[in-house]
């Protein structure tokens, strides 16, 4: 059997007191999207920022590609699009930039461009229809736009496994279907895609899997199984599939 793409193996996490994972286990493989749903709090975020490395687990441990995030960082392989709330608009980037931040890592200390890093960028902004944007501050984005600005670092940076955080909050119906399909794509190239998303309707078209957290994974399988209300009243203690969105 070829390598999983992510391994997560008994994590726990706590910021002071508060414990955010407690034993969290998953392991995804090559090529899926999988869906990661969990009410507000439910550690969802803070799996992301463990599987990337910008937290420490307090124990338990991540492999990506079978390597360390710390390692794998370093290869440019694991792409990260945050929380729209951990991006800080008002810096004075355009989308290029953003977006030419994914092949750092390829351009050695002086990082100055060259003509490969630019051909890179302009693909991937063509691939997530941001040409025509590619000078714009990034505070002066929709939501859709910001959120396909990430996608498109990620996209530059050749990244084979690829998180998303809540890619579809603040996000129109558009957006949400170019980034859906971005995603589809993606996977079909061979990448690992995990989304966390509020949206569970939009779910079944979305992902191959989804995930039920609440500071642990309570369910991993098919999203229309890991979606039955019994499954959704344990993570969320209420009937949310009468509600268009969880929050
Ligand atoms: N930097 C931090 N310092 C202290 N507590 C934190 C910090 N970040 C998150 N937490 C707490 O850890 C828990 C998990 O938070 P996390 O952001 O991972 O959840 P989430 O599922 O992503 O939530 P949401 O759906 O609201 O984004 C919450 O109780 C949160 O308040």
């Amino acid at each position: 059997m070829s390598t999983p793409a992510i391994v997560v193996d008994g994590v726990t996490v706590h910021y002071g007191d508060v414990l955010a994972l407690d034993g969290a286990s998953l392991t995804l493989e090559r090529g899926r999207v999988c869906g990661l749903v969990g009410m507000n709090g439910s550690g969802k975020s803070t799996l992301f920022k463990t599987i990337v490395g910008m937290v420490r687990p307090d124990t338990g441990s991540v492999l990506i590609d079978g390597m360390s995030p710390a390692r794998v960082r370093k290869t440019g392989a694991v792409g990260y699009v945050p929380q729209s709330e951990d991006v800080d608009w008002g810096f004075p980037l355009s989308v290029r930039d953003v977006v030419m931040t994914g092949r750092y890592g390829k351009m050695g200390l002086t990082r100055r461009p060259k003509p490969a890093d630019h051909l890179a960028v302009d693909e991937a902004l063509e691939r997530v229809e941001l040409s025509e944007y590619a000078d714009r501050q990034i505070g002066q984005l929709s939501g859709g736009q910001k959120k396909r600005t990430f996608v498109a670092r990620g996209i530059a940076q050749g990244a084979t496994t690829l998180l998303l955080d809540e890619p579809f909050a603040g996000v129109d119906k558009r957006s949400e279907a170019t980034i859906t399909r971005l995603l589809r794509e993606l996977a079909s190239d061979g990448a690992t895609i995990l989304v966390s998303t509020h949206d569970l309707h939009a779910l079944p078209s979305l992902a191959d899997e989804a995930i039920l957290l609440m500071r642990r994974v309570l369910m991993h399988g098919p999203p229309g199984e890991v979606l039955r209300p019994e499954n959704l009243a344990r993570a969320f203690g209420l009937d949310v599939m009468d509600r268009s969105e969880t929050q």
